[in-house]
């Protein structure tokens, strides 16, 4: 199965528009207790709970008070999730939800399951696609009319849906699903700033939550405004949007076998994410349902997990809120930011050059456990070249831009020392900043009087620390082989010029 395809995928969603963006992990047990407590203190910036009065057809039930979602471990929710979809057509199942170590509820097996069995068989009748009917069909014909693409489409669906309570048809699903997804949508911007200051992820949530919010603006000025008895205020407003986005971003499935279209897919939405995992949700045409193959045997009492794709943990957190455990995770990387500084004499012939090629002055690479990409190389090779070097500078640009499909692996023996250190420089300012925030992380926020403020705080700053340790981690290796590299380099032009000098004194 192809991975791209089927991965909870997640979405950059500027205005309107969506990129694809790509996901990973295991064991994150640790993170279980600071769930608990976190919750069982009833923190919640999301509460949403509206009393709107909105007279719209089949709407009495918009008018009382709905609660959105359940606390992420209700099993309450979840069993009767499970009736409704059996009452629907889901067949029986070798899985049941259960309280899980990994991932708070997931799917566990009751039955013996073979490596290569094909599980689950969720028809098309229970999943929700930009397709579906809405409960409200005035507010359905409303978005169509106004082409609205398939994620805003759909938070709005989710929402309107959520908002009908029991009228909707999606009432078990809705109300078995998260009250507060744990992404990165939810933390505010001075959480970002303080807890992942050292991590280029901060930028991507930063991105993301502008992205959302600025899909919401967008869809109240050309929408909501318009049609306020359809879209209210107290139903169709930011918090909410967040809620369905972080819904969306966590749980959306892209089914390769049909066109890559989008769909929430309930039971197939419970299960969880395992790094080591390499087996992926797609429409199976033959039993026309949502399938995965195993790819190990389970035991009874055993959590099942697919593979949410190949991503990183700071990708992870963006979307879903967790970090795997530390080295757990093979497809790991960390974004280093490589600049041309402004002092160079061809600061201005460089720039042109990256932007021919879609790049910018200031751009970043993902460094892996196993190694950093070429493009990186080039670009280093770019930043070092003195203005003799001009005629390489687009040769240099295009192999650092991965969006064309020139030679990358260029060679400059001459410049090579220089370009592996200047990316040695900036590993290693990167990995100070980590270290400055891991050194202050223990003493960090002790000071808030709050229990509820106490307890968000010591569990975002868990999650940062997690994912800045294995962020560093990734820099430390990348420093040893970069300083081991320019000791070889160097010790071999140390040779090279005593042999030279051992010459010298010879002809003399
Ligand atoms: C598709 S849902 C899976 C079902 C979810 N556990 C539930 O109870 O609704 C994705 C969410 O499950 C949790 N999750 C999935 N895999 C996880 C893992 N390996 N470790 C921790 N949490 C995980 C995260 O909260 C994530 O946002």
């Amino acid at each position: 199965m192809a991975e791209a395809s089927v991965i909870l995928k997640s979405t950059s969603i500027p205005s309107f528009s969506q990129g694809p963006n790509p996901f990973t992990h295991r064991n994150t047990t640790h993170y279980h207790n600071f769930r608990t407590v976190f919750k069982k203190n009833g923190y919640s910036s999301l509460n949403v709970c509206c009393s709107s009065s909105v007279s719209t057809t089949n709407d009495t039930t918009r008018t009382q008070k709905v609660s959105w979602g359940c606390d992420i471990d209700s099993l309450e929710n979840a069993s009767a999730l499970q009736q409704w979809l059996m009452n629907k057509g889901l067949p029986p199942q070798k899985m049941a939800i259960q309280r899980v170590d990994v991932g708070e509820r997931g799917l566990v097996a009751l039955k013996n399951i073979r490596k290569g069995e094909k599980l689950l068989f969720v028809p098309p009748s229970l999943f929700i696609t930009a397709d579906s009917e809405w409960t409200c069909p005035e507010a359905g014909e409303v978005l169509g009319r106004y082409n609205v693409p398939d994620w805003p489409l759909l938070a709005t669906y989710l929402i309107s849906e959520a908002s009908c309570g029991t009228s909707s048809r999606w009432n078990n699903y809705i109300s078995a699903l998260p009250r507060q997804p744990y992404s990165l949508l939810y933390w505010t911007r001075s959480e970002l700033d303080r807890y992942l200051e050292a991590s280029q992820i901060r930028e991507r949530a930063i991105e993301r939550i502008n992205n959302v919010t600025g899909t919401y603006n967008d869809l109240k000025l050309r929408i909501f405004s318009r049609y306020p008895s359809l879209f209210p205020d107290e139903v169709f407003n930011i918090e909410t949007f967040k809620w369905s986005f972080g819904i969306l971003f966590s749980r959306l499935v892209r089914l390769p076998s049909l066109e890559g279209r989008v769909a929430l897919v309930p039971w197939a939405d419970m299960l969880n994410h395992s790094c080591v995992v390499d087996t992926f949700l797609d429409y199976d045409r033959s039993s026309q349902g949502v399938v995965f193959t195993t790819d190990r045997a389970y035991q009874p009492g055993e959590q099942v997990f697919i593979s949410y794709g190949k991503k990183s943990n700071g990708e992870l957190l963006l979307s879903y809120g967790f970090v795997p455990r530390e080295g757990t995770n093979p497809r790991d990387a960390v974004e280093l930011s490589l600049s041309i500084k402004k002092s160079d004499k061809c600061y201005k012939e460089k720039m042109e050059a990256l932007e021919k090629y879609g790049l910018s002055v200031s751009q970043c690479f993902p460094l892996q456990i196993s190694g950093w990409p070429l493009e990186l190389m080039a670009y280093a090779y770019l930043a070092v070249s003195p203005p003799s070097r001009n005629k390489q500078f687009e040769e240099m640009a295009a192999a650092a831009s991965n969006k064309t499909i020139s030679k990358k692996d260029l060679s400059y023996p001459e410049l090579e020392e220089n370009a592996l250190q200047f990316i040695l420089d900036t590993c290693e300012s990167s990995i100070s900043k980590y270290s400055k925030f891991l050194q202050a992380s223990g003493s960090m926020d002790l000071d808030v009087t709050n229990p509820k403020l106490l307890n968000r705080k010591v569990f975002l700053k868990q999650l940062a620390v997690d994912l800045c340790t294995s962020e560093q981690r990734i820099l430390f290796r990348t420093q040893y082989i970069l300083r081991r590299r320019l000791r070889d380099i160097r010790s071999g032009e140390l040779k090279a010029l005593r042999l030279f000098d051992g010459f010298k004194r010879l002809f003399k």
